[in-house]
């Protein structure tokens, strides 16, 4: 099959590679897959959805930014003629955005969709415009839909800017009110130094934890999970919070027990706390040790898992206590603390760890 003259054999691998190479430079393979997808789409029958940017009473569609954000995150956008690249809200972070006109292609379940972005002549409104085969329509549009939503909502909880929220305010009047600043705390969990395997149990738990909202509405429970970090003072505790804070892209909601006047008050502060949100208690030992409370035990114990810690989903609460062996058990008990973290005192591997 191959020519026994080496130097023909010779000649035909550089032929060979040279042809494949003036393929490869002048992107070929490239426009014969464009056109292979051009006829090969001929021979189905295609239904169109049209979302516009505006609705009839000229609002905003949401579903329009949905997509638009959707798509412009997907890699396709940059296999189109033309997208255009903006700055984005962080530094070092550039966007692409898809030009009018131009159609990007996405894959679903195995399926092909083709978007098309286009601009009216008349008023110079935009739509986005979905192609999908007839055939796939009824498998993929409602779960593609749901697809579309569910990233755009990652998205946007990853982007959006952490909050720091503090009920500091000691004037009787104001007292209950949420107080928010930037959080620009600078750890995260992997700089906090503590046991590999624990590090790792603690991150695929909230990295479960996000994903389980069908998993607790199935059993009927509240999407929460609360955490106790205990250890001695100055193990990193705080710092761990700051960095789940960080991991899961919550905002804080720091609860000074020093500030709440009564029961009802704390209750008061938690239904004002939003979803998506790290409910911190700091040193509740110390406060549960005090002669003098203004929040009664059965006050945090209904905090920690009563009906009213139920108004509102997605949430994480975290306690931290230097010891827990004084703690009344019914305050420590599974549904109030799910996982319980221990800090111990640096070891030499932390402290080389901390000290790097
Ligand atoms: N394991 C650790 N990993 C990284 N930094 C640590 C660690 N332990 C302590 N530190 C550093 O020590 C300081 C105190 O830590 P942090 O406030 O997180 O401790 P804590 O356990 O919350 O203390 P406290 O119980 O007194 O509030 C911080 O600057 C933190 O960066």
């Amino acid at each position: 099959m191959f020519p026994a003259n080496p130097i023909l054999l010779l000649g035909l691998i550089v032929v060979s590679y040279l042809v494949l190479r003036f393929l490869y430079k002048s992107s070929a393979l490239h426009r014969i897959n464009k056109w292979w997808r051009w006829i090969e789409d001929r021979c189905h029958v295609h239904q169109f959805y049209k979302v516009p940017q505006f609705n009839e009473h000229m609002q905003e569609n949401q579903l329009y930014r949905k997509v638009s954000v959707y798509l412009n995150s997907l890699a396709s956008v940059e296999d189109s003629d033309f997208a255009n690249l903006f700055s984005g809200n962080k530094s070092n972070e550039i966007n692409v955005v898809l030009d009018p006109d131009q159609t990007v292609i996405d894959t679903f379940l195995s399926a092909r969709v083709h978007w098309t972005n286009e601009k009216s002549a008349s008023d110079g409104s935009r739509a986005l415009v979905l192609k999908i085969r007839r055939n796939d329509k009824r498998r993929i549009l409602r779960p593609y839909l749901q697809h579309i939503h569910t990233v755009f909502d990652e998205m946007e909880q990853r982007r959006k800017e952490v909050k720091l929220y503090i009920n500091a305010e000691t004037d009787p009047e104001r007292n209950g009110r949420w107080r928010s600043v930037p959080f620009s705390h600078p750890a995260t969990i992997d700089a906090v130094a503590m046991e590999a395997d624990l590090k790792t149990k603690v991150k695929s738990d909230l990295e479960s934890f996000l994903k389980s909202k069908q998993y607790y509405h199935r059993l009927g429970r509240v999407w929460k999970r609360s955490y106790l970090l205990y250890g001695p003072s100055g193990t990193g505790k705080s710092s761990f919070v700051a960095g789940m804070a960080k991991f899961l892209c919550y905002d804080v909601y720091d609860i000074n027990l020093s500030n709440v006047v009564d029961d009802s008050d704390l209750k008061m502060l938690l239904l004002q706390t939003t979803n998506k949100s790290l409910i911190v208690i700091e040193d509740l030992d110390r406060y549960l040790a005090e002669k003098s409370m203004a929040v009664s035990l059965s006050g945090i114990l209904n905090f920690m898992d009563g009906i009213f810690s139920c108004c509102g989903e997605e949430r994480v609460m975290v306690f931290t206590m230097n010891v827990k062996d004084q703690i009344d058990p019914t305050v420590l008990r599974p549904g109030r603390i799910d996982v319980h973290v221990h800090f111990p005192l640096c070891d030499f591997s932390a402290f080389k760890n901390i000290s790097q």
